[in-house]
Formats: C-alpha cells, structure tokens, sequence
C-alpha cells in the first residue's frame, strides 16, 4: 500500500496549503520535485496527480473504466442541480441519456452540419461590429463571448440570447459573461468544506453561499427561457432547435428512459452555457494575443488564408480543413492555453495501482493538461509558441488533440471526455481564421508586441488576467464588411 510520493500534509487541511493562488502552476512546480505520479491529502481526501502524458494515459486509458465519475463537490450540489446535469451526473443510465441526447442533437457530424450557417452567421456579425469599431480600442474577449453565446443560444434555442444582432455590446451579455466567469472561478476554488467535512457547515470562505445565489441567477434566466418556450411552442410544429427537441422527447423510447424532467433540461441548458462559450472564447482570445507576440506567424497565418480563400469573401467552416497552418496555430494555442488546466476532476470508484503505486478507492484524480503540454521531456522549448511543431517535418507532425496523443489533451480523455468537443474546436478554428484573415490589429499606444502581457487570472477555467484590447483594421476588400 505505497502511495505515490507527495509533500507532507499539515494538520486538518492538509497539503491544501500548497495550492497557492494557481493551482495548476503550484501543482506543476511540486510535480517537478515529487514527480508525473504525486499523492496528495487535501483535508481528509486523498488526490492524486498526473503530470506527464504517460501517467496521464494509465489513468485515461488503461484505467478509465474506473475513474468514470467525478467526486462529490459543492458546485455540483450548489450549482448543476444537485448533480442533476450532465458535467457530474453519476456513469450510468443517465448519464448516458443525457450524453447521447447531447451528442445526436449538438455536437454528431450531421448536427454540426445542419448548424454551420448559424455560426457563420454570427462569425459574420461580430466581424461587422469590429469593422465599426475599426477606429476605437475593442476588448476582444468580450465581443468574442457575445459571438459564442449567441451561435450557441441560436442552436440550442433558436434565438440570440444578447444584443440585437449587431454584436456590439449589450449589459445583459457583460452580466451573462461575468456569470459564467463566476462559475468557474468558484469551480475552481478548493473550498475547504469539500475536503474537511466537519468545516461544511461554517463555510468560511463563503463560497456556499455565493454558489446558491449564483444558481439561483441562473435558474431564473433558464426558468424564464424554458417557460417562454414551452409557450411558444404549444400547438405550433416541432421546432427545430435542441431545447424544443428536449422537451418533446418521449418516455422510454429505448428502455433508458428518455423523458427528462424541467430541472433536467435547466441542468443540460446550465452545462452548455458555462462549459460550452467561454471556453471557445478565452481559448480565441488567447490565440490572437500570441500570434500579436508572434508577428511572423501572424503573417505567416494570414498568407495561408489568402491563398486558399482570397480577398473577397470570408473564410467558411468549409475552408478550415484546407488550411494546415491555421489548425497548427490552433493546435499550439490549445497546447499553451488549455481552457481547463487542471481538467475536470475524476475519483477513483475502487482502489487500484498505477505504476506501482497504490491509489486509494476514493480518491480524486486531477490531471494537469496544463504542465503536461509544457513538459520539458516531451516538447522542445516547450514554453515557445511554435505552431510549426505540429507540421511535417516539426517534432509532433501527426498529433491531434482530441484525447488519442496524450502529451496535449486540452479536452480530457477516455469515457468522460469533452461532449462538445467537436463543437468547440470548430468554433475556435473557425474564429481565429476570421480574425487573422479578416483584421490586422494595433495595440493601444505605448503597448509593443513583445511586451504583451500574458498572466493568467485564478480559476477553473484559463482565462487572462488582464483582457486583451486592441485596434481592428480591416484588410480584405471593403465589400465583405
Ligand atoms: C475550447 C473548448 C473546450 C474545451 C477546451 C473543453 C474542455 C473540457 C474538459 C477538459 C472536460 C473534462 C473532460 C474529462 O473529464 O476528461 C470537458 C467536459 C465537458 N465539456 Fe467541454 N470543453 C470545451 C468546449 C465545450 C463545449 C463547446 C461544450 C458544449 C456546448 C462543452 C461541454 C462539455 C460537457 C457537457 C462536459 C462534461 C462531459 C461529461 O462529464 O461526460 N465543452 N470539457
């Protein structure tokens, strides 16, 4: 019963401490003196830690089966419904339901199909509210959200949720993003009452509380658009959005029971909405900060699209499979940048051994995709922003990054893998080729590219710590915009 070795808990909380205020980046520095397989004791529970694509894959792959659900948590009780959603849901009947239902719906080849215009339709309004803006300082992480939550909300529920179209700025979608910003940065505290029971009920950092009065933001937004819906849709022909097929389904169309209830379909709704836009966005945000770093690769990025779609139109969803380039820059930023550094959290449902090492039944795996990508034994230099590595002749030529190559693994592994997996890479691809081919962009004054800040900001998901700000100058023939 060796356990993988780990720095030495204190009383009580235990190795919570070491945490720091980036966990990712604290867990990745103790993994550089106690090594890819770390044991640690956060309160009364016992964590293990994989820092390195092969420990990673022992988990993910040779032992997926038993790290299928992921630990109790405040979140999932405070704000998924009491685990009533898809992102924490028990592996069993369903789970699957709600995955399947998901990925028929949303996320299979054909729905992504039958949904590519709505994208580009909302791809094509933020590039216009850019181009208004060409001559004032944009913050691009927002207008970005604003495109991702309105493609989303129009598949989901057949309508824009912000603004009027035009893409600009609307308080509701600040509000929405800060929202969704909350909850994963809640998600992402170590709340003490999760690993030291007997503190539960004093809740002293106050998180708790902040997640129900979060959850119940929430649910009255997402009360308010299922009721307007069922309404809506009573008496007219079945529409063809996700929310209206989730309330026309059937009771136990397979023997799994496909029914589901109001709260289910708010907890569906929730997961989408917070797992499914910011991620998308921060990771498009985070791509264009590099390649501002990085003007040669911007250039480089921006020939590639004009050779292959011109200057008169914008780049389709269709075009993204010609461009090699494009997707190695996408492919460098989701290695650099994962949207959720320390994944989603798994628990082991019975003890087992890893590389020789004892794993208690119980204990909450993490896996750090986050310094797994930047490991120094697996990636030349591995801190440069290098897109080249992923093309023939570079050093990792036939990776993808769809959870088979396990050295970058933005979107987890195994069963539980991202379910908007397919979605979310396109949106990323196909935003980050609009707006290298689309813009040239200009700092503010007094700002030089290769003084960009890049910190990251505390939370569940990667976002910046200080949001990026620029000038958009349009550069393809003026009749596109
Ligand atoms: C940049 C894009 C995204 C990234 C990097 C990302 C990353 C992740 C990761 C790391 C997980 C945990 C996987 C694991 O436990 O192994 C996850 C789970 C999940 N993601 Fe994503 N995600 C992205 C976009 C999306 C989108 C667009 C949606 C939906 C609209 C979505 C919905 C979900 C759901 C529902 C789960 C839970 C799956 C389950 O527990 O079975 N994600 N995501």
């Amino acid at each position: 019963h060796r356990l993988p070795p780990g720095p030495r808990p204190w009383p009580i909380v235990g190795n919570l401490p070491h945490l720091g205020p980036k966990p990712h980046q604290s867990l990745a520095s103790l993994a550089r003196s106690y090594g890819p397989l770390m044991h640690l004791r956060l309160g009364s529970v016992d964590v293990v830690v994989a820092a390195s694509a092969s420990v990673a894959a022992q988990f993910l792959k040779t032992n997926d089966a038993n790290f299928v659900n992921r630990p109790p948590n405040s979140g999932a009780k405070y704000i998924a419904y009491n685990y009533q959603d898809l992102v924490f849901a028990p592996y069993g009947p369903r789970w699957r339901l709600l995955r399947k239902v998901s990925s028929l719906h949303l996320f299979s080849g054909k729905a992504l199909d039958d949904f590519r215009h709505l994208r580009q339709e909302e791809v094509a309004v933020l590039v216009h509210a850019l181009t208004s803006a060409s001559n004032s300082l944009v913050n691009l992480g927002q207008l970005l959200n604003v495109c991702t939550t309105n493609a989303l909300a129009r598949v989901m529920l057949g309508k824009r949720v912000f603004g009027d179209g035009s893409g600009g700025v609307d308080p509701k979608a600040d509000e929405f993003k800060d929202m969704v910003v909350e909850v994963m940065v809640l998600a992402g505290v170590f709340n003490l009452g999760d690993f030291v029971p007997a503190l539960e009920r004093f809740d002293l950092q106050g998180v708790a509380t902040k997640m129900k009065n979060l959850h119940a933001r929430f649910d009255s937004f997402l009360g308010n658009i299922l009721e307007e819906h069922k309404m809506n849709s009573d008496g007219v022909k079945q529409q063809n959005d996700f929310l209206s097929k989730l309330i026309s389904l059937k009771d136990d169309v397979d023997g799994e029971g496909g029914k589901l209830t109001d709260i289910e379909i708010k907890a569906l709704l929730l997961n989408m909405f917070t797992a499914g836009t910011d991620t998308s966005s921060s990771t498009v945000e985070w791509g264009i900060a590099e390649l501002i770093r990085h003007p040669k690769i911007l250039a480089q990025a921006q020939q590639e699209i004009d050779s292959v779609v011109g200057r008169d139109r914008l780049v389709t969803e269709l075009d993204l499979p010609n461009l090699p380039f494009l997707q190695a820059v996408v492919k460098e930023t989701f290695r650099l940048h994962p949207s959720t550094p320390l994944s989603l959290p798994r628990m082991a449902s019975q003890s087992c051994e890893i590389n020789g090492y004892y794993i208690p039944k119980g204990s909450t795996l993490l896996v750090n995709v986050w310094a797994i990508a930047r490991d120094p034994n697996v990636w030349a230099e591995p801190l440069e922003f290098r897109p080249d590595r992923f093309l023939p002749g570079g050093e990792k030529p036939n990776i993808d990054i769809k959870g088979n190559d396990f050295e970058v693994i933005p979107f987890g592994a195994g069963r539980r893998i991202c379910a908007g997996m397919s979605l979310g890479l396109r949106m990323v691809q196909l935003l980050t080729a609009t707006l290298v081919h689309a813009f040239d962009w200009g700092l503010p004054e007094g700002q030089i590219p290769e003084k960009l800040q890049m910190e990251e900001a505390y939370g569940l998901t990667l976002q910046r710590a200080v949001p990026l700000v620029l000038y958009p100058q349009p550069r393809l023939s003026s009749h596109v915009y």
